[in-house]
């Protein structure tokens, strides 16, 4: 089988300039990064801000095997056919965390003949944004020791530090360890840990922040810890956020490259869904909707993660409104969700997948109804589908309000999209989206979490200790209660327990810790046990097959 490296490395790539002046964008506002990437001038995108917006479509999905199901390759496919039926579409993606580059997942640039190019570029340091959020991450991070060793003017508790630093690995060894040993000169011991780069809160700004100035400003409200009488320390507090927002200066311009078919696709930002917002940047995303009439952008993980926060969190400070809703689906997590181990995915099992529609059937419900977008279901096709499981999907889902549409893009490039595409098109033509949040920015924090997790998830009802209830009683105290909820969960069920597939209903949300983004403008609620800011590598890493051969060229990489 031809491997997506071996697909991407025969593309006929045009230099990105070329690229870019299809969609007006001149030249002297794009820094290349080579022939194949360049970052447009936040200069350029002020002068946009009066034309009309494009439509905006959302890809998402419903809850994904460990594989995913495609919402990266679907955006691009979708992307490309709607440029080859005529439209002046572009889409905009995330950059990989090279976590799961070479742990588990593998990369994040689509997949057979739908994905963004140069591949292995985006897949390992790009431009070097996320290497910058990590540095402008662990900048703080130094100067907040740094500041306890030299005095500690501010009082910092060093037992009330909530800082962390950060690597764009996935390093289990980080998760808890102590800083500051080996005597005086080392400054004071104290227990501390690594997350991973794009669970930062840094990353979060950068993805929220409307320009240089909007991230400056973040970045200084940043709430790096508390004092003995527990008051707020801030960024600002510690002059960190000028130096931080100079490591960024660069990085925080979008990076343009383009797909297979050489259009052109805005890479930007990359925080994961299931820890993070889990949505590309709202500076790509802004500059798209002026320069293209359609924008098709995915929120990672399943509708429930990355949808509800694009909704919740992204849209309503960046006055997003998507036209419609694209909810991918693959018969094998659909088989998943009815009970079939990943092991035996690729054998026909009706039974199973008629019983594991019910996922699907309340992400559906949830576009619909709680998101308030029209909503198309896209079966990303793989090689091992059956006809009569296809059969069996559309006619189960004929009855639940949204059209079904088999997408070939993965095997067939665009031309498998265009079905999709036209679908897409006709939604957005003929049914107007009511789009809605799902909770109102005055309801209280724990309303805020009831909200999500009864309506989308199907619990009954949420709950937490007194420490946790105390902490969002402080939250609210402290003038934090209008903030949106950033829920981190497991991606692989609708309820905190990743082995309770499907469509669970009557269970309950725990939510084990509560942490203040205040730079982000969000409180994180960590649910269950089965999420962590600092994933481990898996006994066979991906790592284990990429290599570089003779010529320099990267090999390995999927
Ligand atoms: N139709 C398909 N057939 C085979 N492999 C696919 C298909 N769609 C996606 N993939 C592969 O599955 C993995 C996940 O796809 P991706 O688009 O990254 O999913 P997501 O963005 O939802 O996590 C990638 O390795 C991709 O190449
Ligand atoms: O944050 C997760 O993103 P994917 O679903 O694209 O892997
Ligand atoms: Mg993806």
């Amino acid at each position: 089988m031809t491997t997506d490296i071996a697909i991407a490395q025969r593309a006929k790539m045009l230099r990105i300039g070329q690229v870019a002046q299809r969609f007006d964008i001149d030249e002297e506002y794009m820094e290349p990064y080579g022939y194949y990437k360049a970052k447009i001038s936040l200069e350029f995108l002020e002068t946009l801000k009066d034309r009309p917006n494009g439509k905006l479509i959302l890809v998402t999905a419903i809850n994904p095997t460990p594989a995913g199901e495609g919402k990266t390759t679907t955006t691009i496919g979708l992307g490309d056919a709607l440029n080859r039926i005529g439209k002046k579409s572009m889409i905009c993606l995330r950059e990989p965390s090279m976590g799961p580059v070479f742990g588990m997942k593998g990369g994040a640039a689509g997949g057979g003949y739908a994905q963004v190019v140069p591949m292995e570029d985006i897949n390992l340091h790009f431009t070097g944004d996320i290497s910058a959020v990590s540095l402008a991450n662990n900048l703080l991070a130094a100067l907040i020791d740094n500041h306890i060793h030299h005095g500690n003017e501010l009082g910092i508790d060093a037992r009330r530090i909530v800082w962390k630093r950060v690597v764009d690995m996935n390093d289990r060894a980080l998760r808890d360890v102590t800083v500051g040993l080996g005597g005086p000169g080392n400054g004071f011991p104290r227990s501390d840990g690594f997350d991973i780069a794009v669970a930062s809160e840094v990353m979060a700004i950068f993805c929220l922040a409307t320009g240089l100035e909007d991230l400056k400003d973040r970045l200084g409200r940043i709430v790096i810890g508390y004092t003995r009488d527990l008051r707020p320390v801030l960024a600002s507090d510690l002059k960190a956020h000028g130096a931080m927002a100079a490591l960024l200066k660069d990085a925080i311009k979008p990076n343009m490259v383009q797909t297979l078919e050489n259009n052109p696709a805005f890479i930007h930002g990359g925080p994961f869904a299931n820890i993070a917002t889990g949505t590309n940047s709202v500076i790509a995303t802004s500059a798209a909707l002026k320069l293209s009439d359609y924008v098709v952008t995915e929120a990672g993980f399943g509708a429930d993660l990355g949808a509800e926060k694009f909704v919740d969190i992204v849209c309503r400070k960046s006055g997003f409104k998507p036209d419609c809703a694209v909810v991918v689906a693959t018969v094998r997590a659909l088989k998943y969700h009815g009970g079939v181990e990943l092991p035996d995915l690729n054998q026909e099992n009706l039974s199973a997948l008629e019983k594991g529609i019910a996922n699907l059937e309340r992400h559906v419900n949830n576009i619909r109804n709680h998101y308030g977008l029209p909503c198309i279901v896209a079966i990303n096709h793989f090689t091992l589908d059956t006809d009569a499981e296809i059969k069996l999907l559309q006619d189960k889902m004929a009855t639940q309000g949204a059209p079904v549409v088999v997408s070939r893009h993965w095997a067939e490039g665009g031309k498998g999209g265009e079905e999709l595409a036209h679908a897409v098109i006709n939604m957005v033509e003929t049914t107007p989206s009511n789009f809605k949040f799902v909770y109102e920015e005055n309801d209280s924090l724990w309303n805020k979490m009831t909200a999500i997790a009864t309506k989308l998830y199907g619990a009954r009802d949420i709950m937490a200790d007194s420490r946790v209830r105390a902490q969002i009683r402080k939250l609210e105290d402290d003038g934090y209660g209008s903030y949106p909820i950033c829920v981190a969960k497991t991606q692989y069920s609708f309820s905190t327990d990743p082995a309770l597939r499907g469509a669970p209903t009557g269970h309950s949300v725990a939510i084990r810790d509560v942490q203040l983004a205040a730079g982000a403008e969000f409180i994180v609620m960590v649910c269950g046990d089965a999420i962590m800011t600092m994933p481990g590598l898996p006994r066979v890493p991906s790592s284990n097959m990429i290599d570089v051969d003779s010529e320099g060229r990267i090999v390995g990489l999927f």
